[in-house]
């Protein structure tokens, strides 16, 4: 007997014969105008199912059948919906790259992914001929368009070869059969393709909807292209923003506050990079990349000062979390040059919930962006990777009101506790492969190690990468589960919460004791006068030394919105001094050395928050010079 709820399109099937009328997809037509309603081109469930239908015969008439692992490299418009749940009625396996990586990386993934057919728009394929991407592997190519463009064929006529040819049968998959491979961001190295199968796909809309109480009928408005595919398949509407889906950090807040309005959005997707710039609409000046104000600096202040400016941002705290019902905007800041919308005509208040997923989202963005929520609504930071999402959940009441005072004291950044169905445990830190599970892996309650995931939505294996599933996958032999290798690392604390620490990879251990990113960085990032740290590892003679590189805040931004500050920005020096009155304040901070960053950090280029620290390792070792240690500096 056919199980067609595990296949994550039956869902769609099912949609069109419940709500044939209700709106799967609004499209808007042309650029999206920021300051009222947009036309936008509306797609009911019945006619996105019909079109994936027609599409899906077409594909297998062409030679695209169950297991064909097609690259799918359209932007998320209507026909990327179409292709998505078309491909997947088949049983094709899409492979999801994300364009922003960059064309070398591309033909890396590409190469490794080895796709058998290509479906994407016209400049994909410019680039697929003119860079040779999986010349060895395609058979088949379609061009998203009225026309072939040197294709084997266009996506109109697949469509016009299956319009008549009514519901397309969706095959029983097996749960483990593989569904879609999906690229990491490839942040601490080249993206590896997740395999993911229909089990996992069907886990995840189950565990999102019961995690964050998503109903069908709801709308979301849907900036993170990986989530795209959930809305049809938890029943809601999608509203497609206009933006560059590889650029979130791009995004036009006022654009995305007009398609809120226009269409009362009840649910986002986004990245954090979203969340920050969304936070703009608050209209209180720039931030840093970040998310902080870009606040006139102050010079650094002797540390009983810093006591009592604890206890001030504690009260600010305690009132932001207790209340954010009402948008505490300074009088006459509202509809200024920074064209605020947070007045009583333009709060978010259709949003029921706003869930940030990809990357760590600072509290400032989230600080900022909770104004703009009705009282109650929260923004939730799901914690996860590509090969297992979601794994555990927090929302921003927890971390503004709790959470994040103890994360600038150095403990790490609460990503909440584990999601309904999946264990997390933290095993001693290694970076060998691990073949099997044991307890006697555990670390030491409150010991940091890394966080291990058990669960239905952990996936199994990379595609192509065997040496990278030995280092990242533990079999359990009791049980026969795969379990998933966060390259993460962190603690629980007593209350089940897990606290992360940084990438495993990205730890220095020296002489004194290993040092994590996350547990070192949000201590100084909290001083005004930067705006993000990265610490790294520095070795001379065998010895590691920890090097904070410094980002300073954008001061012609600045500057601009504060003229009068020309005169008065903080020397390099009276900088370092602050970081170091912070360090001290800090038992694992006192042997650090600062290095003052030009420019900008190294990330990226999607969330623009995952920063390049090999990158910044190398570039502090050059700064340093072959001979440089601490006591020589001294
Ligand atoms: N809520 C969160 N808080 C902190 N970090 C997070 C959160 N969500 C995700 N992350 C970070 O993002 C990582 C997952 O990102 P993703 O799967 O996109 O690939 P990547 O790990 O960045 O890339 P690669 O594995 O190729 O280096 C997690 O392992 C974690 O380090």
């Amino acid at each position: 007997m056919a199980n067609p709820s595990l296949n994550v399109a039956s869902h769609l099937e099912r949609m069109a014969a419940q709500h044939p009328a209700q709106v799967a997809i609004h499209a808007p037509i042309g650029r999206v105008n920021a300051d009222g309603p947009t036309e936008h081109r509306a797609i009911t469930f019945l006619e996105l199912n019909a079109d994936s239908d027609a599409i899906a015969h077409g594909l297998a008439s062409i030679g695209v059948v169950r297991g064909t692992r097609t690259a799918l490299m359209v932007p998320p418009a209507p026909d990327f919906f179409a292709l998505t749940f078309a491909l997947l009625k088949i049983g094709a396996v899409p492979v999801f790259i994300d364009p922003g990586m960059g064309v070398k990386n591309l033909g890396k993934c590409l190469a490794e992914a080895e796709p058998e057919a290509f479906i994407g728009i016209a400049k994909a394929h410019v680039a697929r001929r003119v860079l040779g991407w999986a010349r060895k592997t395609l058979r088949t190519t379609v061009n998203v368009g009225q026309w072939r463009f040197y294709c084997h064929t266009s996506l109109e006529r697949l469509r016009e070869m299956g319009r008549t040819r009514g519901a397309y049968h969706i095959p029983e998959p097996g749960a483990t059969e593989p569904a879609a491979i999906l690229f990491t961001s490839g942040s601490t190295g080249v993206a590896k393709g997740v395999v993911y199968t229909h089990g996992i796909f069907a886990a995840q809309v189950e565990l999102l909807k019961a995690t964050y109480g998503i109903e069908p009928g709801e709308i979301d408005l849907c900036t993170f292209p990986l989530f795209a595919l959930f809305g049809p398949a938890l029943g809601m509407t999608c509203v497609i923003p206009d933006m560059n889906a590889s650029r979130p950090a791009q995004i036009n807040p006022h654009k995305a506050a007009a398609q809120i309005k226009q269409f009362g959005v009840t649910n986002m997707f986004g990245s954090p990079a979203v969340i920050r710039r969304l936070g703009e609409l608050v209209g209180e000046g720039p931030t840093d990349l970040a998310g902080k104000p870009l606040v006139e600096p102050t010079p650094p202040s002797p540390l009983p000062e810093e006591k009592g400016e604890l206890a001030r941002e504690t009260a600010v705290l305690e009132a932001t979390s207790a209340d954010n019902s009402v948008c505490p905007l300074p009088e006459g800041k509202g509809d200024g040059g920074g064209g605020s919308t947070c007045d009583t005509r333009g709060r978010l208040s259709s949003l029921r919930r706003v869930i940030s997923a990809g990357a760590p989202a600072s509290a400032a963005s989230l600080e900022r962006f909770v104004r703009l929520l009705p009282g109650g609504v929260e923004v939730f930071t799901p914690y996860g990777a590509t090969e297992a999402l979601p794994v555990a959940n927090i929302g921003s009441r927890e971390i503004l009101g709790e959470t994040r005072s103890l994360t600038e004291r150095g403990r790490g950044v609460c990503v909440g506790r584990p999601v309904g169905g999946v264990e997390v445990y933290v095993i001693r830190i290694s970076d060998e492969p691990i073949a099997e599970w044991s307890d006697s892996l555990l670390a030491a309650p409150s010991e940091v190690g890394e966080f291990v995931v058990r669960g239905p939505i952990v996936t199994r294996q990379y595609y192509n990468r065997p040496d990278a599933t030995k280092l990242a996958k533990i079999r359990d032999p009791k049980t026969g589960d795969v379990l998933h290798r966060m390259g993460d690392v962190g603690y629980l604390d007593d209350h089940g919460r897990l606290w992360f620490c940084g990438r495993k990879s990205h730890r220095v251990t020296t002489p004194h004791g290993t040092l994590f990113t996350d547990m070192v960085e949000p201590v100084f990032n909290r001083c005004e006068q930067v705006a993000r740290t990265a610490l790294v590892g520095v070795t001379r003679g065998g010895v590691t030394y920890p090097v904070l590189c410094v980002e300073l805040p954008d001061y012609r931004a600045l500057t601009d919105h504060y003229p009068a500050l020309k005169k008065r920005l903080p020397t390099p020096e009276a900088i370092k001094t602050k970081l170091r009155q912070r360090a001290g304040a800090t038992f694992h901070t006192e042997r650090i050395t600062y290095l003052l960053h030009p420019g900008t950090f190294p990330v990226d280029v999607r969330h623009n928050s995952k920063i390049f620290r090999e990158k910044l390792a190398v570039w502090a070792d050059k700064q340093l010079g072959p001979k440089w240690t601490p006591e020589a500096q001294a």
